[in-house]
């Protein structure tokens, strides 16, 4: 089930180097929500906090509040692991587990979570599969490789991988940037089909993506080499394209800089 998530005054280290600071947004749930800012400014940084991938970097801390529902992220009494599940990521490049057939691939996870009947997996892994809108292409070839298909299938083959554990969450770093115009143009239909059931991230360089598949866009940009990325403002998308409010946004994405 889809999940708001509420950061307050986000800090992100790499050891000493404060990389992102004083993130505070709202992230509305079934709904889509894109980060865009030129090259460093720690759009990637923030996607990994929020699912707490950032602290597996070893010096690699936040400081601030993350809430996901009511659910405090890095309250004392939460597991990490349990918090990947909850809030699933797709990565830039397809990285499914290449010697495993594609149904093991989409059940990989569930496995994890405990054991399973073998009827059980294979209804999940069939859903998975249709709502990653990837079953038709592969329903015969299940217990294939994975590495076999396409660089826009294996996308999808590790989107279905993500929501076969049921996440309230999915954050996506760059999901098209390995894959050519038609691949994500499938990828994009996916995510406006999937934010119905999830709150979705997106971390984009593409704007024209940014544009057609997200409702709500943030700004990220960064005063000088060295210093933190900061939030500089997040609006409706079509706002934030036509009539942002700040002049730095404005200048990025008219290509003035970036
Ligand atoms: N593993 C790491 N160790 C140390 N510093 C890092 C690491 N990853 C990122 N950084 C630094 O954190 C800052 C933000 O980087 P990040 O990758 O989050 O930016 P980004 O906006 O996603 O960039 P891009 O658009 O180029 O992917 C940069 O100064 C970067 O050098």
């Amino acid at each position: 089930m889809a999940k708001q998530i509420e950061v307050s005054d986000l800090d992100a280290y790499y050891g000493s180097h404060k990389a992102i600071e004083g993130i505070t947004m709202t992230i509305e749930p079934r709904s889509v929500t894109a980060f865009i800012g030129p090259s460093g400014c720690g759009k990637s940084t923030f996607l990994r906090t929020l699912n707490r991938m950032h602290e597996v970097i070893p010096g690699a801390h936040v400081d601030g509040k993350i809430l996901l529902e009511d659910q405090d992220l890095y309250g004392p009494d939460i597991d990490p692991v349990s918090v990947r599940r909850t809030v699933g990521m797709v990565f830039q490049r397809p990285n499914p587990f290449p010697t495993m057939s594609i149904f093991d691939n989409v059940a990989a996870g569930l496995r994890l979570n405990g054991r399973i009947s073998k009827s059980e997996a294979e209804g999940i892994v069939e859903t998975s599969l249709k709502d990653a809108n990837l079953w038709n292409e592969v329903k015969d070839r299940l217990n294939k490789p994975g590495a076999g298909l396409s660089g826009g299938q294996q996308q999808r083959l590790c989107i279905a991988r993500a929501i076969a554990v049921s996440p309230a969450v999915l954050l996506m770093d760059e999901p098209c940037s390995a894959l050519d115009p038609i691949s994500t143009l499938a990828i994009e239909d996916l995510i406006a089909k999937l934010k119905n059931d999830y709150t979705i991230v997106i971390v984009t360089h593409n704007m024209q993506q940014a544009a057609r598949v997200s409702d709500r866009t943030a700004f990220f940009n960064l005063a000088g080499q060295g210093q933190p990325g900061k939030l500089v403002e997040m609006d409706e998308t079509s706002k934030i394209f036509t009539n942002p409010t700040q002049k730095a946004t404005e200048d990025y994405i008219t290509g003035r800089f970036g």
